[in-house]
């Protein structure tokens, strides 16, 4: 469903190739774990296939289509529709309640259908904290919130940037069963992990290595 072929990505005029014809498909259903030395991509490789970065050449296609042919404005709508993206770092309003926070990628895009907001909450443990700033939440929470956040469109894919890097075993597991269910409902999941232990709870591994990615058999 989603291709990536021939792909290159410099940062510097083309001095240094991070991925260096790199080809990846990713499958309707899959739960990825993407692993790889600090430094060696993965980053890059999630900002290029949820379409926020574009490869300095190479094509990437969803269902036959070029996505590397798209406009911004083509891209974000693309983006809106099929893709959530959970950052390293959360990216939440602090300010801002639960509630306030799930629903802003709504603001920016035209979907008509109003989203189960409460369900999404419920679904993800955080319905209580609904009206509570995002500044008194824990890490654990906060997470949830940016997951929600992530699925509030119903993407077909989420993608997810060291989900569980700040986290203890207990929001890890947490997370994991969260993806978990996402992925049994029919939700596509690709995460990026320095974490091997949660990694193999995952359907399968790839390591990216020399700007290429490859499968781990572990
Ligand atoms: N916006 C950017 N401008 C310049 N160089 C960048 C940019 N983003 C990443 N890089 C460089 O590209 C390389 C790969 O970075 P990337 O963040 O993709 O790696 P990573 O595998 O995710 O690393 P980590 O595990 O440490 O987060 C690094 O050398 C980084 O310095």
């Amino acid at each position: 469903m989603y291709k990536l072929q021939n792909i290159y990505k410099s940062y510097d005029k083309e001095k240094t190739f991070i991925l260096n014809d790199l080809y990846f498909d990713v499958n309707e259903g899959d739960f990825v774990a993407i692993i790889g030395k600090s430094g060696s991509g993965k980053s890059t490789l999630l900002n290029i296939l949820s379409t926020i970065d574009t490869p300095t050449k190479g094509y990437y296609i969803f269902n036959d289509k070029n996505l590397t042919k798209l406009n911004d404005n083509q891209l974000a709508e693309f983006r809106n529709q099929s893709i959530g993206v959970v950052f390293q770092s959360y990216h939440l309003i602090e300010d801002y309640t639960v509630g306030e926070n799930v629903m802003l990628p709504l603001m920016f895009s035209n979907q008509k259908k109003q989203p189960n907001l409460d369900g999404i909450l419920e679904k993800l443990d955080i319905l209580p904290l609904k009206d509570k700033r995002v500044k008194i939440l824990s890490g654990g929470e906060q997470q949830r919130v940016s997951i929600a956040r992530a699925i509030i469109s119903n993407p077909k894919m989420l993608l997810a940037d060291e989900p569980t890097g700040n986290l203890d075993h207990e929001n890890r597991d947490n997370i994991l069963s969260i993806l978990k269910k996402l992925n049994s409902e029919g939700m596509t999941i690709i995460v990026v992990t320095h974490d091997l232990e949660f990694a193999k709870k995952f359907n399968k591994i790839y390591e990216i290595k020399d700007g290429k990615i490859n499968p781990v058999q572990i």
